[in-house]
């Protein structure tokens, strides 16, 4: 069997026998209520949403549709994970292109996990001076491994076991980030 191939039947396994731990309509039903809190916290303002690429797209894109704000959208590229499924050093592939000075900057991620990512891009945004910076993540996984003793992002969807997930953005050995709810892979 090709390498290929061997991927191929694993990564079908792996959505077979994963564990459904929000569906579907549950993320959308989360995502629509945190979005009422956003908006609300961010009334007569105009920040700057910072959505953390890979990751943090589909629920980024989710998110958006429903904040009935002016905001300006720009990205980041950090990595940490790099299609594994346990973290290293945090990579900067691509800074935002936004001037983050003086602005209220809102950083969305897929998942708070041990928090190193989003720490490190909280320090990148003060450090160029942003006026307020606060965090929006779809998944906070619960576990005491996290990078400060109870880390929160200011903004949570929904809260997860300590699986490795996958779905809304979240990947599978850089696959399965297009699953539509949150997905506990099945170990073995
Ligand atoms: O809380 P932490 O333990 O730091 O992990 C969270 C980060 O890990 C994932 O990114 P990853 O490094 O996999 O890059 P990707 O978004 O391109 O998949 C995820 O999208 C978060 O950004
Ligand atoms: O559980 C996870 N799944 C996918 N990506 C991740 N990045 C940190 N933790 C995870």
């Amino acid at each position: 069997m090709s390498i290929a191939e061997e991927l191929q039947q694993e990564l079908m396994r792996v959505r077979r026998e994963a564990i459904e731990l929000h569906s579907a309509d549950q993320v959308q039903e989360a995502i629509a209520k945190l979005a009422f809190a956003v908006t609300e916290a961010y009334s007569g303002k105009v920040p700057v949403m910072l959505t953390v690429m890979n990751g943090g797209m589909i629920f980024a894109a989710e998110l958006v549709k429903r904040l009935d704000i002016p905001l300006e959208m720009d990205y980041l590229h950090a990595s940490r994970y790099l299609g594994e499924t346990s973290g290293g050093d945090v990579e900067w592939i691509v800074t935002p292109n936004a001037s983050l000075a003086g602005r209220d900057v809102l950083i969305v991620d897929d998942i708070l996990d041990v928090g190193t990512t989003l720490l490190s891009i909280i320090d990148a945004c003060k450090a160029q001076g942003a006026a307020s910076v606060k965090t929006c993540v779809l998944v906070d996984k619960q576990h005491d491994r996290k990078a400060k003793p109870g880390l929160k992002a200011d903004f949570t969807a929904l809260d997860a076991a300590d699986y490795y997930l996958f779905g809304m953005g979240m990947d599978y050995k850089g696959f399965w980030r297009n699953a539509p709810g949150i997905y506990a892979v099945k170990e073995h």
